[in-house]
């Protein structure tokens, strides 16, 4: 029989049993006596309950806290020393990378791990709202509403918000995973938020994602990295990203940028402009943002910048445009309104300081942003404005009335008038503050880093701005947009009633175009490469008795015929279409009474406004 072995437990309970009389005068312990003398210590009465267990039930509890204790203790050591082995090993052997939130790349890694099976098995997921755009939430065709209409028919928003499951991602901590049979650890951690970081009027934490691999490189995370984004750049590739000011309730550091949204990009050929046109601007930014072109421009010490002004009634296409520029060069839109009245000319100019490599900066209604000089150079300015103005009325088009002095008034004008002008009053002061036409230029000059940007401004009233801002080197073309010619009108009301799935024929556009453009003016000479834009072949959706493409081309040509040119906007004339957005018959019935009603509407608000 083996000879059950006393544990010497002297050294540590020498303290406690100090006081403590030896029966037979040895230190000895047995593994009864061990946890009575210790829990003595910390429990008062522990060997009164320890004697009534005895007595009442004749079992020693003492047996089953010692054996405890020493499970506990040989558990504290081994995960002790794995921990000590573990920091060993990955402070010699393990290589990891950080990935920040406030880098994009960190949305991109947890959108890929929410992906994988680790994330469908792990035990400890966070689920997240899934908030995506309103384009993301259905097909146009995805007519089955079945149970998100209620019994009226009306489509419920939150029924069907409800059936969207959540997203499953990663909880913070470490999470093994495998990729391209490599173990890869992903570690996702919260430091606490710093009083100027607020997200929603309170603090937001700050995120870090650590991502681990075995080995003294770092080459297989960077691998896998590379591979994230190009699987989020797949995802998203039919997206332009917008970005604008982070706004300062939130942070109260200016001048930083954040990503509002992503959305489809806008395909070139939903723009409807005149083919010269879009190509005149094609082509030009297309040989700008050429690899090559850096160098060509180092060389001849020209700074590597190229400025557009967008210029022409409201509604007519310049933020269009400027979205599908983005999308049809793969370039994300910053856009800037210096109409924030919290917006300093330090923010501005950080704001130009961190664009990346390429990109498209926005200044939109950039002559309402009450930028001013001083009273000197605004009085030679206005001088020069009116000689401008002048000029400009020879070009004839829309743009000034027979006096010279207003432009021709439309619906969108009215608006666009009273918009501008409840923004001058009340904001007038705080932008004259905030930022000065001064700042502006000296934003937009700025230093080298943000070389490599497309700049467009947009205005209503070219005529309004300062020469200083417009002069080649800060705008490079100028592109005037026109109310619709009777070929837009055509063009959008064919678009209108096409479904996604037909091509529309566009109106042949290569990105050179052989004969000078009548709308647009170019300060530098235009480029060499002449990539085509597509022109398919289509059918068009048969909609309320159309029974051919050829019908809906002909109903097209008579609703064109119906509207007079130059006078309506495209946006005015869109907006009539999409209330009758599956009904061309019905848009030709009643295009006439629209017409008339609206240039009637025209006619009375110019007499009270007293616009020729
Ligand atoms: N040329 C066009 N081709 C296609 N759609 C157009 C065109 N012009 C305007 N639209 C439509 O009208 C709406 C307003 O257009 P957009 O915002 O581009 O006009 P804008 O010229 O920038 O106006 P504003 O000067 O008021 O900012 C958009 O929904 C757009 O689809």
């Amino acid at each position: 029989m083996p000879h059950k072995r006393k544990i010497d437990f002297s050294s540590l309970l020498s303290s406690v049993n100090s006081s403590r009389d030896s029966n037979n005068g040895t230190q000895s312990l047995n593994l009864t006596e061990l946890p009575a003398n210790i829990l003595e210590a910390f429990i008062p009465g522990y060997s009164l309950i320890l004697r009534y267990a005895l007595d009442v039930f004749g079992f020693d509890i003492s047996i089953v806290l010692s054996i405890g204790l020493i499970i506990f203790a040989f558990v504290t050591s081994v995960q002790y020393l794995w921990d000590k082995a573990y920091t060993g090993f990955s402070t010699f052997c393990m290589s990891s990378v950080y990935i920040d939130d406030s880098d994009d790349l960190f949305n991109s890694v947890l959108e890929w791990i929410a992906a994988q099976r680790m994330s469908k098995i792990s035990r400890s997921v966070k689920a997240v709202t899934y908030r995506g755009s309103a384009w993301e939430e259905a097909n146009e065709d995805d007519h089955d509403g079945g149970e998100v209409l209620d019994e009226a028919g009306i489509f419920n928003f939150s029924k069907w918000a409800a059936r969207v499951p959540p997203r499953y991602e990663p909880y913070y901590g470490r999470h093994r995973f495998w990729f391209q049979g490599k173990m890869f650890i992903f570690d996702r951690s919260r430091r606490a938020a710093s009083s100027s970081q607020y997200q929603y009027g309170r603090p937001s934490d700050e995120e870090l994602i650590e991502l681990t691999c075995v080995g003294r490189s770092t080459k297989p995370i960077r691998d896998l990295l590379d591979y994230v984004k190009i699987w989020s750049l797949d995802k998203e590739k039919a997206l332009t990203v917008i970005r604008r000011p982070v706004n300062k309730e939130r942070s109260r550091y200016g001048g930083v940028w954040s990503r509002v949204s992503s959305r489809p990009s806008r395909p070139m050929e939903t723009v409807v402009l005149e083919p010269e046109q879009k190509a005149r601007v094609l082509t030009d930014i297309n040989e700008y943002l050429h690899p090559s072109s850096p160098r060509w421009y180092a060389n001849r010490g020209i700074p590597y910048r190229r400025g557009y002004l967008f210029h022409g009634p409201p509604g007519t296409g310049k933020t269009s445009l400027s979205f599908a520029l983005a999308g049809i060069f793969g370039l994300e839109i910053y856009v800037i309104s210096l109409l924030e009245p919290t917006l300093t000319e330090a923010d501005l100019s950080n704001l130009f300081n961190s664009l990346p490599r390429r990109c498209i900066v926005l200044l939109e209604d950039i002559d309402t942003a009450g930028l001013v000089r001083d009273e000197k150079s605004d009085e030679s300015s206005s001088r020069s404005k009116a000689e401008k103005s002048k000029s400009n009325t020879k070009d004839g088009d829309n743009e000034n009335s027979e006096d010279g002095k207003e432009e021709r008034f439309t619906l969108h004008d009215l608006a666009k008038a009273m918009k501008s002008s409840n923004r001058r009053e009340r904001t007038s002061d705080d932008v004259r503050q905030g930022i000065s036409l001064s700042g502006l230029l000296n934003a937009i000059d700025g230093v080298a880093t943000h070389e490599g940007r497309v700049l467009v401004m947009t205005t209503n009233h070219p005529e309004k701005l300062d020469d200083a801002l417009i002069r080649p080197g800060r705008v490079d073309m100028q592109v005037q947009f026109g109310l619709a010619t009777r070929v837009q009108t055509r063009e959008l009301f064919v678009r209108m009633y096409s479904s996604d799935k037909d091509k529309i024929p566009e109106r042949k556009t290569t990105l050179s175009s052989p004969t000078p453009l009548r709308h647009t003016t170019s300060n530098l000479p235009n480029g060499t490469s002449k990539p085509s834009v597509s022109a398919s072949s289509t059918s068009a959706t048969l909609l309320d008795n159309i029974t051919s493409p050829s019908d809906l081309q002909a109903i097209a040509d008579r609703f064109a015929e119906s509207l007079p040119e130059e006078t309506f906007s495209p946006a005015e004339i869109q907006g009539f279409l999409l209330t009758r957005k599956k009904e061309p018959q019905r848009a030709l019935r009643e295009v006439e009474v629209w017409r008339d009603g609206l240039l009637e509407a025209k006619e009375r608000r110019r007499k009270v406004f007293g616009v020729q």
